[in-house]
C-alpha cells in the first residue's frame, strides 16, 4: 500500500473568479473576465462568475469544509482588482479585509495558506491600456505582488506568482477561449515575455520583503507522445512539446526560450519576443518550487495548420472526462520525471489534478463519483511512483474543492470533491470528499 512521506502536503485548489462572486461588491474593480463573460456567446452555457459559489459571503462555511477534508493545506487565488479596482494605485481595504479573514480561519483550522497571485482576473483598467503586452501590466503587477508580500508577510506557506502563464498567453490572446479573447499569435509571444519578466519581478520583490514561506510558479504540463514514429510525427511532437512545455520551463530553468521555437516562429514570419541578458536573469533567478498542474497528455502527428502543422488524435483505446480530455495516470509520473530530470526545481507541487464528470444527486441526494475516486487514486499511484524514485514532489492539490464556474465552459463542467447547487448555493459532499478525506489522513493511497 504505497504511503506518501509524513509530511506530504495534501490539498485542495480552486481560483478568485471561479468561486468567490461578488464580481462588483464592496470595491471590487472590473477584471477581464467579468468582461468577458458579460459579453454574448462567450461562454458555452451562457453563466458568467457574478456569483459563482458565493464563496465571497461563505468562505467561513467553506473553511469548515476544508477542516472537515481535513487537508493540510488550501491554494486560492487573490483577486488583484478586488485589491486595486484600478490596477494600481488606489488600495480596497474591504477586498483587502476578506482575504485577511479568509486567512485568519484557515489558520484557525490549521490549514496552510497558498496563494496565487495571478489566476487571469486582470484588472480590466489594464486591459484597456493594453493589458498583458503593455509594460505597465508588467510594472503593475510587481506593485500589487509587492503590497501582498508585505500585507501578508508571515502567513502564507506558498506564494504562486502565475497560474499557466501558456493558458493566459495562448488560450486568452491566439485562440481567443478566454478572456481577453484575442485571436493574435504575435501578442500571445509579446503576453508570455511579459507574463515571465512580471514573474521575476515578483520573485525579486519577494526577496526584498524578505517574506516568509517559499515563491514559485505554476505552470500546465503535458506529455507529448508522437502518433507513430515517422520522424514527421517525432517532430511534430517535438515541435508542440516546446509550444506547450518548453515555452516557459526553458526560460524559466534554462535563462532562455527555445531555441527550436524561435527558429521555427521565426520561419512562420513572427516578430520574436526579445530579451536583454539582464531580462533572461531576472526570469531565470531560483525559485524555491515549480507548480505543476497536470490533467492529459498530448498525442500528435504530422498534420496542416497555419503555425504547427501538427494534428491531434483521441487514442480511441482510452477514457476520456466530460472535458474531453484523455486519462491517462502514466503522463503526471512521465512529466515530474521528465522536469525534475531536466529542470532540477527546488521542489515540485502538483498544484492541480482532477477530473470533470456530469455529477448529479440521486433520489436520496447522495453524489457516487466513484469514477473521480478512480481518476485521484491511480493519479496519486503514478506520483507515488515518481517520489519512490526520488522525484523531488511535496504536494499535492485536488483540482477542486468545489464545483466552480469552469471559464469558457461556465457552470456546466464539475470538477469538485463538494458537488454546488448553482440554484440554492448549497454544497453537498461527494463519494470523492469522504474517500480523499481518508488519504488524506493517512497519506495512503488505497
Ligand atoms: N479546465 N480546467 C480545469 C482547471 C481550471 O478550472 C483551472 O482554473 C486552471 O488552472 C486549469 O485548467 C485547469
Amino acid at each position: 500500500m504505497p504511503y506518501f512521506p509524513e509530511d506530504f502536503i495534501f490539498g485542495v485548489a480552486t481560483a478568485s473568479y471561479q468561486i468567490e462572486g461578488a464580481w462588483n461588491e464592496d470595491g471590487k474593480g472590473e477584471s477581464i473576465w467579468d468582461r468577458f463573460a458579460h459579453t454574448p456567446g462567450n461562454i458555452q452555457d451562457g453563466t458568467t462568475g457574478d456569483v459563482a459559489c458565493d464563496h465571497y459571503h461563505r468562505f467561513e462555511e467553506d473553511v469548515a469544509l476544508l477542516k472537515e477534508l481535513g487537508v493540510d493545506a488550501y491554494r486560492f487565488s487573490i483577486s488583484w482588482p478586488r485589491i486595486f479596482p484600478e490596477g494600481r494605485g488606489r488600495v480596497n481595504e474591504k477586498g483587502l479585509d476578506f482575504y485577511r479573514s479568509l486567512i485568519g480561519k484557515l489558520q484557525e483550522a490549521g490549514i496552510k495558506p497558498v496563494v496565487t497571485l495571478y489566476h487571469w482576473d486582470l484588472p480590466q483598467k489594464l486591459q484597456d491600456k493594453g493589458g498583458w503586452e503593455n509594460q505597465e501590466t508588467v510594472e503593475a503587477f510587481a506593485e500589487y505582488a509587492r503590497f501582498l508580500f508585505q500585507s501578508f508577510a508571515k502567513e502564507v506557506f506558498l506564494w504562486i506568482t502565475h497560474n499557466e502563464p501558456w493558458v493566459v498567453s495562448f488560450v486568452g490572446h491566439y485562440e481567443g477561449r478566454h478572456a481577453p479573447g484575442k485571436r493574435d499569435f504575435k501578442s500571445a509571444l509579446q503576453v508570455s515575455r511579459n507574463l515571465l519578466l512580471s514573474h521575476g519581478l515578483a520573485v525579486q520583490a519577494f526577496r526584498e520583503e524578505k517574506t516568509l514561506g517559499s515563491i514559485g510558479i505554476t505552470l500546465n504540463l503535458t506529455p507529448v507522445h508522437p502518433f507513430s514514429d515517422s520522424e514527421e510525427d517525432i517532430l511534430a511532437a517535438k515541435r508542440c512539446d516546446g509550444y506547450f512545455n518548453r515555452w516557459f520551463l526553458d526560460p524559466l530553468f534554462k535563462g532562455e526560450f527555445p531555441e527550436d521555437m524561435l527558429l521555427w516562429y521565426e520561419k512562420k514570419g513572427f516578430a520574436l519576443p526579445q530579451l536583454s541578458e539582464e531580462e533572461k536573469s531576472l526570469i531565470a533567478q531560483p525559485i524555491d518550487f515549480l507548480g505543476i498542474n497536470y490533467y492529459f497528455r498530448r498525442v500528435v502527428g504530422k498534420g496542416e495548420g497555419a503555425i504547427f502543422e501538427v494534428e491531434f488524435f483521441n487514442p480511441p483505446q482510452s477514457e476520456y472526462t466530460d472535458m474531453g480530455w484523455e486519462i491517462y495516470p502514466e503522463g503526471l509520473y512521465e512529466i515530474v520525471k521528465r522536469v525534475s530530470e531536466e529542470y532540477q526545481p527546488e521542489d515540485i507541487y502538483i498544484t492541480e489534478n482532477g477530473i470533470a464528470l456530469p455529477d448529479q444527486p440521486d433520489s436520496k441526494g447522495r453524489i457516487n463519483d466513484q469514477r473521480r475516486i478512480d481518476y485521484l487514486r491511480s493519479h496519486l499511484l503514478a506520483l507515488h511512483r515518481a517520489v519512490d524514485e526520488g522525484c523531488p514532489v511535496s504536494g499535492y492539490f485536488v483540482w477542486s474543492l468545489m464545483d466552480n464556474f469552469e471559464w469558457g465552459f461556465g457552470l456546466s463542467k464539475r470538477f469538485g470533491l463538494v458537488y454546488v447547487d448553482y440554484t440554492t448555493l448549497q454544497r453537498i459532499k461527494k463519494a470523492s470528499f469522504y474517500w480523499y478525506q481518508k488519504v488524506v489522513k493517512s497519506k495512503r493511497v488505497d
